[in-house]
Formats: structure tokens, C-alpha cells, sequence
């Protein structure tokens, strides 16, 4: 099983409390989990990169344990090998196209796999077409070379799986199609799984092999255990 999450957390603020009880598996690839806003899928996405942890449960990606209350698992994200591509992509301002897509591997920077690490850089640099940009500011780029330098820097490190937070919502249309393909042909290449989450119905019909849907904290529907 490629997703395999069964989670739960109760969030609170103050007085305000909300109760994330999520649990889905699917053997897709490109798994879309879907959601009005405030359902909890960007919580959920959280809990699967490790940047919050559930009260108990477990998460599986392709069969590497990653947290398991039970026996007593919970993996720094750091060791989870995803890579958390942001809505607004969070790219560093101060840093050119190519420090912030080196910027992943930046705790090896001065190691003796240097130069493998250049080449690395410079290959995602090639395979986006940023090499013309390479040393411009993100304040520089459009919207779409600002997608593919996260894509870029999300990669680099060679991760496991890709888990993508809305990542058409602020671009427009013509660019939301080119990019959706862009991603969907990225995908193909990679082989690599990817989860997306989303309100937005259209990214289903281009991109998902199966669907999870979530409401209020929970996962509705029986599509949830689908195999795409
Ligand atoms: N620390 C917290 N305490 C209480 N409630 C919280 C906390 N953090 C988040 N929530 C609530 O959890 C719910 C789910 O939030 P989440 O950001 O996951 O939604 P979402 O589906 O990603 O929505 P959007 O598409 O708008 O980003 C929201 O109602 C939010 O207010």
C-alpha cells in the first residue's frame, strides 16, 4: 500500500477545539485528497510530513513506517524523505533561483559529495528550463517559474514521495492547465507518488487516480479505499 494513514489529533486554540479522525489507504500514485476550505486537509498533510503528530494512530508511505503511536514511532521530518511542496511555495526572496533550489542540500554543502550535489542542482536546473534564470530573484520570475523552482527545490533531495498543498489555487487559468500538465508529465517521468490536496474539483479530473474525500476532520465517502 502506497498511503496508509489512520490518525487522530485534537487541535485546539483557546477554547476553540477541532478534531482531525482521518483514515484512508490507496495504492495510487497520484492521490488527491479533497476538501471544502477548514475541512482539515492541510492539518492532515502536517501530520503525514511530520510537522505535526498525531495523538495516535499510524502513517505508512510505501511501506516505511513513519509514525506508529503503538510502537512508539514518530520519524522527524526531516528522516520521512517527502517533500512538502507549499501553497505559496515558500520560496526563500533573499536567495537566487539556484541557492534556494541547492538550498535542500545545503547541510552537505562543503562535504566531499559536492560536486555530485552541483550536478544534481544543475540537472533540475535543465529538466524545468530555470537555467535562464538561474540567478534572478524570486520577486523576478512569473508565477509559473516560481512553481517550478519549488518543484525544483522539493526534489532535489530525492524524496520518496511529493505531498502538494493546492498548488494551482493561486495561478490563473491558462496557467493552472499548463502547469497541472506539467505536473501530471513530471509525475509520469518520476514514477514518484505524489498527494495533493485540493477544493478544487478540476484537479481531479486531470490529475487524481483516486480520491479522498474529507469533511469537518474526517474522510467521507467510499472512495476513500479505492485502488486507482
Ligand atoms: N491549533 C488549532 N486549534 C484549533 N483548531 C485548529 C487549529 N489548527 C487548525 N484548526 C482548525 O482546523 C480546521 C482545519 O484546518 P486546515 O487548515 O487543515 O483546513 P483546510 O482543509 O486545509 O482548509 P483550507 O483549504 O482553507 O486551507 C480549521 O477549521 C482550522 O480552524
Amino acid at each position: 500500500m502506497i498511503w496508509d494513514v489512520s490518525a487522530q489529533k485534537l487541535l485546539r486554540h483557546g477554547r476553540r477545539s477541532f478534531t482531525l479522525d482521518i483514515t484512508f489507504a490507496s495504492d495510487a500514485r497520484r492521490l488527491v485528497l479533497f476538501g471544502p476550505s477548514g475541512a482539515g486537509k492541510s492539518q492532515t498533510l502536517q501530520l503525514l510530513a511530520g510537522l505535526s503528530l498525531p495523538d495516535v494512530g499510524h502513517i505508512r508511505v510505501d511501506g516505511r513506517t513513519l509514525f506508529d503511536s503503538e510502537r512508539g514511532i514518530a520519524l522527524p521530518p526531516q528522516q520521512r524523505s517527502l517533500a512538502y511542496l507549499f501553497q505559496d511555495y515558500a520560496l526563500f526572496p533573499h536567495l537566487t533561483v539556484l541557492q534556494n533550489i541547492a538550498f535542500s542540500l545545503r547541510a552537505g554543502w562543503l562535504n566531499p559529495a559536492r560536486a555530485l550535489k552541483h550536478e544534481a542542482v544543475a540537472r533540475w536546473l535543465e529538466a524545468f528550463e530555470l537555467e535562464p534564470v538561474a540567478h534572478q530573484y524570486p520577486a523576478q520570475l512569473s508565477g509559473g517559474q516560481r512553481q517550478r523552482v519549488a518543484l525544483a527545490r522539493a526534489l532535489v533531495a530525492e524524496p520518496q514521495a511529493l505531498l502538494l498543498d493546492e498548488p494551482f489555487a493561486a495561478l490563473d487559468r491558462a496557467l493552472r492547465l499548463r502547469l497541472r500538465a506539467e505536473l501530471l508529465e513530471l509525475q509520469a517521468r518520476l514514477g514518484m507518488p505524489m498527494l495533493l490536496i485540493t477544493h478544487d474539483e478540476e484537479d481531479i479530473a486531470c490529475f487524481a487516480q483516486d480520491v479522498v474525500q474529507i469533511r469537518e476532520g474526517r474522510i467521507v465517502g467510499a472512495e476513500a479505499m479505492r485502488v486507482g
